[in-house]
């Protein structure tokens, strides 16, 4: 998979390079590039933002600047796109959603700070590629790149060969639609708390059966959201409980 990130802070994508996803990337299994927006710019002061139409608060980021950067980036490989604009007003990023972008052959990122990018850009790139305003949350961050961060990392991670462990993927949290439940290791006994009984017995069954129960019990309280949304089959006649 190809990565692409135009920002005005490219050094804030740094860590894409890093670990997990540095190790990928060596491998070849993702290739990631970051582009200045400002480099696209023609003027002295570099200028990629301007007042909002209609007043208001913020500087809105100029369609000039990124129209000729995401025609470069964009014709710079052959792979077809899938351009991903973090924002506050986008769709909700969830582990679907990663799931889907890991199928992509690229990625382009648009890394969007102050009010926005004009409207006229997503605009425009919707009529040759899919375009995704996405959101990793319901709060306000000051620009998009913590959002690419995130994810990238969400994605990269179901990419065949990045984790060491592949159930790892398989099986955490959201996988099959649940929160995942408590993990323990050694030692068996930390500060007078015990490992429950059940993880130490050996008793595959009893184990598998308690860890749903803590999956299902831990979703009922904290994201009954998840459990109302799970398909009737998803549930068998010992979660009836939850
Ligand atoms: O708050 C933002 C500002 C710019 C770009 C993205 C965001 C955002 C907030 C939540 N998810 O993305």
């Amino acid at each position: 998979m190809r990565i692409d990130v135009v920002t005005i802070f490219p050094g804030y994508l740094a860590p894409l390079r890093e670990s997990l996803l540095g190790r990928a990337a060596d491998a070849g299994l993702i290739e990631v590039a970051l582009h200045d927006l400002r480099s696209w710019t023609h003027d002295v002061h570099q200028t990629v933002d301007d007042a909002p139409y209609g007043g208001g608060p913020g500087m809105v980021m100029r369609p000039q600047v990124w129209g000729e950067a995401l025609d470069a980036v964009i014709a710079s490989d052959s792979r077809p796109p899938r351009l991903v604009v973090p924002a506050p007003a986008g769709r909700s990023f969830t582990q679907a959603t990663a799931r889907a972008y890991a199928t992509e052959q690229r990625l382009v990122f648009a890394c969007g700070r102050y009010e926005g990018i004009d409207q006229r850009v997503v605009d425009h790139y919707s009529r040759q590629f899919p375009v995704d305003e996405v959101s990793i949350g319901d709060y306000v961050l000051v620009g998009g790149e913590a959002a690419v961060l995130v994810i990238v990392e969400a994605v990269a991670r179901l990419l065949p060969g990045v984790l060491g462990n592949p159930r790892s993927a398989a099986e955490d949290s959201f996988s099959d639609g649940l929160l995942e439940g408590p993990a323990y290791t050694r030692p068996e006994v930390w500060r007078g708390q015990a490992v429950p009984e059940v993880l130490r017995s050996g008793n595959h069954g009893a184990i598998a059966r308690w860890r749903r129960d803590r999956a299902l019990e831990r979703t009922a309280k904290r994201r009954p959201d998840l459990l109302a949304a799970l398909p009737e089959d998803r549930l068998d006649a010992a979660d009836q409980a939850f």
